[in-house]
């Protein structure tokens, strides 16, 4: 589903965050990416989202080089992807209806359909009683849960999550990381960078491990805490 080939990746004037790297990402996976801070996780899942071009070597997301897309069909591909930050990169001067119902007005889904759509993405995350409550007034935990809803009301096939958990307790982490779980348990494939693996309790996981430029590939395991 997604596969890097001798992919390669330094910042303008800067050293490289990868040499010659090559790993697959079937359908299905729950994936964690782990490494230390500035070990380039974040820069590896904008890679897989076609959000950065790698130095060199190729990219395929289900088979396409998307290094050879051409640029009109990049929001195509993002479809496909739900894409979730640390920093939400919600919209707060709109509710929690509005901002889960924006990737689907983007897609012209509009009017019932939608309506119908985004209370099946809240109530899958637990706030189908918040969707007048603007984000401002949500916890951290439930700000997070938001953004997962507006990630996957599109229906995606990969969910890329960047430190899902970041600045949230034990308690919501885990939350979180269930929730993400239960997706990937329907068929998703999710990816997630993480720096604490701790975190992750009695979910079996593949991990990709960034060191030194490289990239060690983990087999499923089973985290416990
Ligand atoms: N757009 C950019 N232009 C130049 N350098 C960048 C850019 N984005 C990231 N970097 C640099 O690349 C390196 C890796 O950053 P990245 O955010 O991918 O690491 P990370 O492992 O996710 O770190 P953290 O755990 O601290 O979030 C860092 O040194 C960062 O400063």
């Amino acid at each position: 589903m997604i596969v890097f080939k001798n992919v390669s990746m330094r910042y303008p004037n800067s050293a490289h965050l990868f040499r010659q790297v090559s790993f697959n990402i079937d359908k299905g996976d729950f994936v964690l990416v782990t490494g230390h801070s500035g070990a380039g996780k974040s820069t590896l899942l904008k890679l897989m989202a076609g959000i950065e071009a790698p130095s060199s070597g190729q990219i395929l997301i289900n088979q396409q080089d998307i290094g050879k897309l051409h640029p009109n069909a990049v929001p195509y591909l993002r479809r496909r992807f739900g894409l979730v930050f640390q920093d939400h990169k919600l919209l707060y001067d709109r509710n929690s209806f509005d901002n889960v119902a924006l990737p689907l007005s983007i897609q012209g889904i509009t009017g019932e359909e939608a309506a119908r759509r985004v209370r099946a993405a809240l109530d899958k995350v637990g706030l189908l009683n918040k969707e007048k409550a603007m984000p401002i007034t949500l916890s951290g935990g439930e700000q997070q849960r938001l953004a997962i809803a507006r990630a996957v009301v599109s229906r995606p096939s990969i969910v890329i999550a960047d430190e899902p958990t970041g600045g949230l307790d034990q308690t919501a982490s885990l939350e979180i990381m269930q929730l993400l779980k239960a997706f990937n348990e329907v068929g998703v494939t999710v990816v997630i960078a993480m720096h604490d693996v701790a975190q992750v309790s009695s979910i079996a996981y593949r991990t990709l491990h960034i060191d030194h430029q490289t990239i060690s590939t983990l087999p499923a395991q089973t985290a416990m805490l």
